[in-house]
Formats: C-alpha cells, sequence, structure tokens
C-alpha cells in the first residue's frame, strides 16, 4: 500500500509513504539538466528541467518511483495492481514505458496544465524496463501548487480526473474512492451536537468526538478516507519547518507498522520511508522506518549544469539526540 498527498502553506509541498514488503535499493537521485533521457518513442532529451526524486538505479539509469523537477511539477506512482492496464505499441500515438513516465513529464512539463496536454496522446506500454524487472502496476498523481490530477490506464483507456482531495493510495480506481468520501461527509474536527434523539441526554465525553468512524485500518480505502480528512484540516504555519513538520504528520497518520499487514511466507508490508518535497525550493525530505530523522536533499545545492544523475544512499540508521 502506498499513501501520497499535496500540501500548501507558504510553499507547494508533496510527497508518499512507499509501502511495500522489501526495498529495491531505494535512493534520492537528481538527474541534472544535461543527463540524456531517452524514450521508447524514439525521442532523446539531451537537455531539460532537472529533476529530484526516490528511485532504483539500475544500470545506470533512474527508476523513478516519485520526484519532482525544478518548476514546481510532481509526480507519484502508487500500485493499482489488477486495475493498471497497458498496451502494445499505437503507430499514431505517444509510447511510452511504464517506468519512462516520470521522466518524459518532469523533463519538459512546467506544470499540470501542460502534462495534461502531453498526457493526451499518451499510451503506455506494456514492455518492462529489462526481464528480471516487472512490470510495475501503478496509476500516478500529478501536482503543482494549483492543480492535481490523477492518471489511470485501464482496459478501457488513459483516463485523466481532477484531484480536487489532493490524495491518491491505491485500488479501487479513483472515481470510487471520490465517491467513498461521501459517505464520511458527516466527520468533523469540531465536537459534535446531539442530533441522535433530544429525548437522550448524550454525553460529549471525549474530545476528538467529531472524528468517530474515519478509518484507521490500513486498507488502501480506508487510507484514502483518514489521509484525506487529516490533509483537509490539517493546520500548519508558514515556516520550512512547520510545513515539513506538519506534513509528515499527515503521512505518519497512514503509515504501516511491521506486524500489522502480513502477506506471504511471513512477509509483512511496512512503511519503507515517506517523503516530503518543497517543489517550490527543490528539497526533498524523507524519513525511513528506521530512522525517524528527516534527512534532506536540496537540488540545488548542486551544479544542475552537469550531464550527470547524483545519488545519495538513503541514512536508515535511527539517530537519536541522547541529551545526556
Ligand atoms: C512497490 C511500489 C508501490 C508501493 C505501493 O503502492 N504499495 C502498495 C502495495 S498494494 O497495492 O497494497 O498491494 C512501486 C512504486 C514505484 C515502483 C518502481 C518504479 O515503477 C520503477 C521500476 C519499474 C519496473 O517495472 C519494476 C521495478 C521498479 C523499481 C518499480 C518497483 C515497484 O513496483 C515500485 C517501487
Amino acid at each position: 500500500m502506498c499513501t501520497a498527498a499535496t500540501y500548501k502553506t507558504k510553499d507547494f509541498y508533496f510527497g508518499r509513504n512507499l509501502d511495500y514488503e522489501f526495498s529495491y535499493g531505494d535512493e534520492i537521485v537528481i538527474a541534472c539538466r544535461n543527463y540524456p533521457f531517452t524514450f521508447s518513442n524514439g525521442e532523446t532529451i539531451q537537455s531539460h528541467h532537472a529533476l529530484i526524486g526516490m528511485a532504483y538505479v539500475c544500470d545506470g539509469y533512474p527508476l523513478y518511483y516519485d520526484a519532482i523537477n525544478e518548476k514546481g511539477l510532481a509526480i507519484a506512482g502508487l500500485n493499482f495492481v489488477g486495475n493498471a492496464h497497458y498496451n502494445e505499441y499505437k503507430p499514431d500515438k505517444e509510447n511510452i514505458a511504464q517506468y519512462e513516465l516520470i521522466p518524459w513529464i518532469l523533463s519538459t512539463c512546467e506544470n499540470v496544465n501542460q502534462a495534461k496536454c502531453k498526457l493526451e496522446n499518451l499510451n503506455i506500454l506494456n514492455k518492462p524496463f529489462n526481464e528480471n524487472l516487472p512490470l510495475a502496476q501503478l496509476h500516478w498523481i500529478l501536482a503543482d501548487k494549483s492543480e492535481c490530477i490523477t492518471v489511470e490506464s485501464m482496459s478501457d483507456g488513459l483516463h485523466i480526473y481532477p484531484n480536487p482531495a489532493g490524495v491518491l493510495t491505491n485500488n479501487p480506481p479513483f472515481p470510487y474512492q471520490m465517491f467513498n468520501l461521501n459517505n464520511y461527509r458527516n466527520l468533523s474536527p469540531k465536537s459534535p451536537v446531539n442530533t441522535f434523539s433530544k429525548e437522550l441526554n448524550l454525553d460529549l465525553y471525549s474530545r476528538g468526538m467529531g472524528a468517530l468512524g474515519l478509518p484507521g485500518d490500513l486498507s488502501s480505502q480506508s487510507r484514502f478516507v483518514k489521509v484525506a480528512f487529516t490533509k483537509l484540516n490539517s493546520i500548519s504555519g508558514d515556516s520550512e519547518y512547520e510545513s515539513v513538520s506538519q506534513f509528515f504528520h499527515i503521512l505518519h497518520s497512514v503509515e504501516q507498522q511491521k506486524g500489522c499487514c502480513e502477506l506471504e511466507n511471513q512477509q509483512y508490508e511496512i512503511t519503507l520511508y515517506s517523503s516530503c518535497c518543497n517543489c517550490t525550493k527543490g528539497i526533498y525530505y524523507y524519513t525511513t522506518y528506521n530512522n525517524h530523522q528527516i534527512s534532506a536533499v536540496n537540488m540545488h545545492n548542486e551544479n544542475l549544469d552537469q550531464n550527470k544523475i547524483i545519488r545519495y544512499p538513503q541514512i536508515q540508521k535511527e539517530q537519536i539526540h541522547y541529551q545526556n
């Protein structure tokens, strides 16, 4: 399971929880402006916007999971197993492999509006990166400071939905996730009044009763509701510390603890990392399952006018600040 969200204070923030049972060896990777990207449609982009994101670098190529570019556009891919459908080559379309989608959009688009134009003619190919890697079945959330969309390639075609909640998890398809929010329209951060019956003097015996009924389990539909409620009611000051801190609180409200989501062979899905990108400033903040201290890579602290990728291994060990 995975969860992604957008957030706005003075700057625009975007990030995700990556929930899975193992890591491919995820690293924070900057693709500098002159790192050449070649695509399945035959295009090579020699010079482009710089990118920063989490990726598995395979044969020197950054396979991005989520990333932002220097213009403030952000994308994350989340599992969409059983619903994602990719296609054979279509001569009248822009044929792009699933693993190329993030660089294909971020290298040239400045905002969601430009991305939507580019997506109009897209055909996502059912082409794996190599024979050792599975074809990831994903859907995507794309966002800038003023707009957010969800992209789902299914057997009935490519869908591009406005995403007014600014969140995404996994199955079911996005329209069902949004419809399901109707069932929770009575939830509130405020204390509820007694509308049950005038004849009973029901007590407000606890704080937080306005959100009674908010799901707390780890299923993707429940996480969608929980993270949407948390994000949309979150309050934060404008400073960088307050914004980043609040953003991680939002994501950590739906994190997965080892032992609570059992898979086969005694494996457990956990939140391998949580990310928070300041899309305005090009900074990638993250925490990992075993390291709660926030680490950060600022793309603008590098010379971006190079033709290479720059890699930062995740800092995985818990950093404890002993006070005595
Ligand atoms: C597993 C990740 C998604 C996490 C997620 O949504 N979990 C939910 C599980 S479930 O629905 O609830 O079962 C996805 C997100 C991005 C994916 C990676 C990226 O797409 C890049 C390449 C793509 C290759 O096809 C496969 C390896 C890979 C390196 C992918 C491995 C894996 O599928 C990743 C890491």
